[in-house]
């Protein structure tokens, strides 16, 4: 079979994940990517040069199209139209093409039911740092998923970032930290710039200051071994300003409000999966 990977539904995820390929190496010659909109086609083959981008308005079988003949086959359409997607393409596909959903709350067995039997499904939940691959990224293979294929895909996806394995139980909840946390980084940035303007600085100066420090502080996240806690300690003098700051979170119940909002997106998933039941 070909290298060749299909993204279905290109949309900001299958975007970020095709991204971080290209940036690893992966040859733009074996990638195709389908989407809705001719418009929106010609913006991804501009932006990632030498991909094919097929369109459904201009060929509604783009889809299926992409799918024939592609090793892996990963699906990025909202969850309401994974299993519609998946039934499109069934008769595309080869045997064993590894069909990969990203999909928040679609579980493998909808999946599985939606494609030929004993077609290859991996269960997988990116985030979107993967397009500097810098991503985190979960894997949980469904039941006809070998090991080998399971490790050719983790091989794959190692170029968004770091690659883990789940339990297909435990996808809600590292979804609820690692698929939506990029959210909940770029609104502490945006809570940030907001508190800088009411302190008196200027609207662009602020935002300036806020974008920087949170990534600033993403970096020294991400060198080996950190540690949050201990980073949070370099930075708090004893008696100083930082040390009320985080005294006034504390106060005020910020870790439990974010305990809330990340049982919220995970109860969110499985509502979304009895939804598409
Ligand atoms: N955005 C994120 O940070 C993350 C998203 N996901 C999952 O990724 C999936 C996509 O989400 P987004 O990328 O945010 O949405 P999006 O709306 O940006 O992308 C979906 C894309 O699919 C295209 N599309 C829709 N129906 C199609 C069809 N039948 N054929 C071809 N293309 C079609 C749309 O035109 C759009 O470009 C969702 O299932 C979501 O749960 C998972 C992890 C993180
Ligand atoms: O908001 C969503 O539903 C998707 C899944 C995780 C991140 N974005």
């Amino acid at each position: 079979m070909s290298n060749r990977i299909a993204f279905l539904g290109c949309g900001s995820m299958n975007e970020a994940i095709l991204a971080g390929l290209l940036g690893g190496g992966t040859d733009p010659a074996d990638v195709v990517a389908t989407v809705r909109r001719a418009e929106r086609a010609a913006e991804l083959a501009l932006r990632h040069h030498g991909i094919t981008a097929i369109a459904g308005e201009e060929e509604p079988d783009n889809n299926k199209q992409a799918a024939k003949g592609s090793a892996v086959v990963i699906l990025g359409v909202k969850p309401v139209g994974i299993v519609d997607l998946a039934r499109e393409i069934s008769g595309s596909l080869s045997p064993k093409a590894i069909v990969v959903s990203v999909a928040a709350a679609v579980s493998l067995a909808q999946l599985e039911a939606a494609l030929p039997p004993g077609q290859p499904v991996i269960r997988s939940m990116p985030n979107t740092p993967a397009k500097l691959g810098r991503g985190v990224v979960s894997v949980s293979p469904g039941t006809n998923c070998t090991p080998e294929q399971l490790q050719t895909v983790k091989d794959i996806l190692r170029a968004t970032g770091t690659v883990v394995e789940v339990r297909e139980d435990q996808v809600d909840a590292l979804s609820a930290i690692s698929g939506s946390g990029p959210a909940y980084a770029f609104y502490l940035a945006e809570a940030m710039a907001a508190a800088g303007v009411e302190l008196g600085l200027d609207p662009e100066l602020s935002l300036l200051l806020a974008r920087e420090t949170v990534a600033g502080a993403g970096f020294m996240l991400a060198e080996p071994g950190a540690d949050p806690s201990a980073l949070r300690k370099g930075v708090s003098s004893p008696n100083g300003t930082t040390e009320r700051a985080i005294a006034t979170f504390d106060d005020r119940g910020i870790p439990a409000i974010i305990a809330a909002g990340a049982r919220a997106a995970a109860d969110r998933s499985a509502e979304i999966t009895r939804q598409l039941g």
